[in-house]
């Protein structure tokens, strides 16, 4: 933009600003008619900012008390509930007004309540749950987010993942990586969902998930494509639980399974299509890039990679920063990043003719296609 329209659009926004931290604006826009409306909605977003971590420890709540299950089988009285959830009856009504301001529950006349229309979103999505279930390591680490920001705190989500700051992650043992493995595992099907459905699997012939955890994107993924070869590789105490994971769903036979690094192991050839599902912003640049060019050097040019996670700046995704910004921190590596950050990593990776698909939930993934060149 020429340095004249910049400079008339700074001082433009300066007197916005101003007008907007006036006091007597804002009484004088809540007072009239017209600005009332726009006045409210502003001073609502701001309580939703200053009471959300509030919000999430009631949603927590609700979930760990599995007020979902409960209320989905049919709206319940106070004392009934109580008797279900192991808490007071005042305790309950707290509980149950609460969740109803959130629309998570629901009056049903002066004694009753059942699931609220968000409630019901949450009782029919078992990989959303599991997410929620996990929160309080990161709302722990957050207690204390300037701490987090000086670099003044180790963060206990570090110890959660914690591949992301070892030299020699091979090296974890199964307990290690169990937890991380298993909400990986739980809140996979959502992501796959999403992504099978905006790109055609069926049409390549060997897939290979690289971070693949325990295969349960590869088993969606088979579902849809019955001829598709498959490979994954992640580390291997990981790579075993994936062995359990794809014998149970009988596929064994079309899938080989590889424990390894994927930043300083030789990947193994063969794929037309390779996917990274959550697994970029999880790596610094350094990283990101060295993962890209392995995986380059696996693919014949015109190979598809598919970069499959949350992307900042995508058109209904705009909070994402602010989660995934702070959740990366608390993990001690990794930031989301914008569609652009990641083509420039793939372009010096060897990567082109990109393509942004459309899916239904940004806020939960985007899907990149690259192309080997
Ligand atoms: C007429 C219509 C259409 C509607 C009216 C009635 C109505 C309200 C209907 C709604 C029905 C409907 C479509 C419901 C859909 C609900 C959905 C899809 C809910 C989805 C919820 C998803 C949630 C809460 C996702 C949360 C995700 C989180 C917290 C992600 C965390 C990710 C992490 C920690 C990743 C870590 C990976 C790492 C380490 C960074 O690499
Ligand atoms: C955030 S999880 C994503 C798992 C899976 N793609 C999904 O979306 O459910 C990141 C995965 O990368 C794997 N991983 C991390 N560092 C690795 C490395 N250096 N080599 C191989 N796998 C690694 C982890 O074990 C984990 O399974």
């Amino acid at each position: 933009m020429a340095p004249f329209f910049e400079e008339w659009r700074d001082r433009l926004r300066a007197w916005r600003d101003r007008l907007i931290a006036d006091p007597h604006f804002q009484r004088w826009s809540l007072a009239n008619p017209f600005t009332r409306p726009i006045a409210r909605r502003r001073a609502r977003a701001a309580l939703d900012l200053t009471a959300g971590f509030v919000y999430s420890q009631v949603l927590f709540a609700c979930a760990r008390l599995k007020l979902f299950d409960v209320l989905a089988a049919g709206p319940l009285t106070v004392p009934a509930l109580a008797g279900r959830l192991g808490l007071s009856e005042a305790a309950t009504r707290r509980l149950l007004d609460a969740a109803a301001s959130l629309d998570l529950a629901e009056r049903r006349g002066a004694e009753r309540y059942g699931l609220g229309q968000l409630g019901a979103a949450f009782a029919g999505n078992r990989a959303a749950l599991s997410l929620v279930e996990h929160q309080p390591l990161l709302y722990a680490d957050l207690a204390d987010p300037v701490a987090l920001l000086k670099g003044e705190k180790r963060a206990r989500l570090a110890d959660y993942w914690p591949y992301s700051d070892l030299e020699q992650p091979t090296a974890l043992q199964a307990d290690a990586v169990a937890p991380y493995s298993a909400l990986m595992a739980a809140s996979q099907p959502m992501v796959a969902q999403e992504a099978l459905d905006a790109y055609d699997i069926s049409r390549h012939k060997r897939l290979m998930d690289v971070g693949g955890g325990e295969g349960v994107f590869l088993c969606a993924a088979a579902a849809r494509a019955p001829h598709l070869q498959l490979t994954l590789l992640d580390l291997p105490a990981v790579a075993e639980r994936a062995r359990t994971r794809l014998d149970a769903a009988g596929l064994l036979s079309r899938t080989d399974i590889i424990g390894g690094d994927f930043l300083r192991d030789p990947l193994p050839r063969g794929a037309d299509v390779v996917t990274l599902i959550r697994i970029v912003h999880d790596q610094d640049d350094a990283r990101a890039l060295a993962l890209l060019r392995n995986i380059r050097q696996a693919l014949e040019p015109g190979a598809t990679l598919l970069v499959i996670e949350a992307m900042s700046g995508v058109k209904g995704a705009e909070p994402l920063d602010a989660y995934y910004g702070f959740y990366t921190l608390a993990m001690g590596r990794g930031e989301p990043r914008r569609v652009e950050e990641i083509e420039a990593l793939l372009r010096q990776a060897g990567f082109g003719g990109f393509e942004l698909l459309g899916n239904a939930l940004p806020t939960l993934t985007s899907i990149l296609v690259a192309k080997a060149i």
